[in-house]
C-alpha cells in the first residue's frame, strides 16, 4: 500500500510518496514544483515511482491546474480524489460562515495541526500559521474548534504590490532590521513584521477567548523566512498539510480494499 499526498498552492505543488495511508508512515520519496512546471512530473519526478495505491490531495489553484496534475496521474491507475473543507472532519469542527469556502489547504494544515499537538501531550489552544503564495493565521480552541482565521497577502504579494503602486520602490530583496535604514531593508522588515504582528493579534485573541495560551505551529514553504521574527516560540513544521492529509487518508481507506 503506497500512498500519493499532493498539495496544490498557488505557486507550487508539493507531493510526497508514503509507504502506507497512515499517520507515521514512511516517506519513499517527495518533491515539488512551480506551477509551470506541472507538465514535467509524469516523464520527470514520478517516472520512476512506484505505482501509488492510494491518493489524497488538497488543491486551492483552480480547475485549469487540477486538471493538468490529474492528467499527469494518468501515468497510474489511482483515482485522483481532493479534500473539499466539512463541517467537521478527524476531530475538528469548522466554524466558518460557509465551511466548504474555507480553503482545503487551510483545512487539512489544522487538522494535522491538532494531531501533532495531541500526539505531543494534552489538548490545548492551537494557532496554526502557514506561510506560503498568502499568509493563513488560524485559531482553534482546545476542543478542536476552529474559532476563525486571517488572510494576508505573504511576502512576494507584498512586495509585488508596493512596487506596482509607487514610482520608487523597485529593489532587491533586503534584510529583517529592526530599524532599517534602506528601501530594500524597510520593504522586507515591512512585510515580516506585518505578518509578526497579524499572528501576535491572534495569540492576544485566543488567550483572551479561551484563557491559556495556544500552542503555536507554522509551516508553509516561506516558513523559515518567518520563524527567526515571531514574538512567541513557534514550532516549524516542514509540510502540516502531508500530516494532515495522512490522518484523513488513515480513516478514509482504512476498511477499503486496494
Ligand atoms: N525554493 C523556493 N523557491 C521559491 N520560493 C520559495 C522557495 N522556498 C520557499 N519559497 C517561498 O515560499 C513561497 C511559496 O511557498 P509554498 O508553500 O510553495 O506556497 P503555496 O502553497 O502557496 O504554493 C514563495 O512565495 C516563496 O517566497
Ligand atoms: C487563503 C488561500 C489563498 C491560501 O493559499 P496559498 O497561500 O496556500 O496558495 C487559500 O486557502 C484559499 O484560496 N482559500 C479560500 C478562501 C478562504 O479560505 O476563506
Ligand atoms: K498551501
Amino acid at each position: 500500500m503506497t500512498f500519493l499526498a499532493i498539495d496544490v498552492g498557488n505557486t507550487r505543488l508539493k507531493w510526497a510518496l508514503f509507504d502506507a495511508p497512515h499517520p507515521g508512515a514512511s516517506v519513499r520519496a517527495h518533491g515539488a514544483e512551480f506551477l509551470d512546471n506541472i507538465e514535467r512530473l509524469a516523464e520527470g519526478a514520478w517516472a520512476g515511482l512506484p505505482a501509488p495505491t492510494h491518493m489524497l490531495g488538497c488543491i486551492v489553484a483552480g480547475d485549469a491546474v487540477k486538471r493538468r496534475v490529474v492528467e499527469q496521474m494518468e501515468l497510474w491507475d489511482v483515482p485522483a480524489r481532493w479534500v473539499v473543507s466539512s463541517a467537521q472532519e478527524a476531530g475538528l469542527v469548522n466554524g466558518y460562515d460557509h465551511p466548504s469556502r474555507l480553503g482545503s489547504d487551510r483545512w487539512v494544515a489544522m487538522i494535522g495541526a491538532r494531531h501533532r499537538m495531541l500526539a505531543q501531550g494534552p489538548a490545548r489552544p492551537l494557532i496554526v500559521v502557514m506561510v506560503g503564495t498568502a499568509v493563513t493565521v488560524e485559531a482553534i480552541d482546545a476542543e478542536g474548534r476552529f474559532l476563525g482565521g486571517l488572510i494576508l497577502p505573504g511576502h512576494g504579494i507584498m512586495l509585488r504590490a508596493l512596487e506596482t503602486g509607487t514610482a520608487g520602490l523597485h529593489v532587491p530583496t533586503g534584510e529583517v532590521r529592526l530599524f532599517p535604514t534602506n528601501t530594500s531593508d524597510a520593504l522586507t522588515s515591512g512585510g515580516t513584521y506585518a505578518i509578526a504582528g497579524a499572528v501576535e493579534r491572534m495569540v492576544q485573541h485566543v488567550i483572551q477567548h479561551c484563557g491559556e495560551p495556544p500552542a503555536c505551529m507554522m509551516t508553509g514553504g516561506a516558513g523559515w523566512k518567518m520563524a527567526p521574527s515571531m514574538t512567541r516560540p513557534f514550532e516549524l513544521i516542514e509540510n502540516l498539510i502531508f500530516d494532515g492529509l495522512l490522518e484523513i487518508a488513515s480513516r478514509r481507506f482504512a476498511a477499503q480494499p486496494v
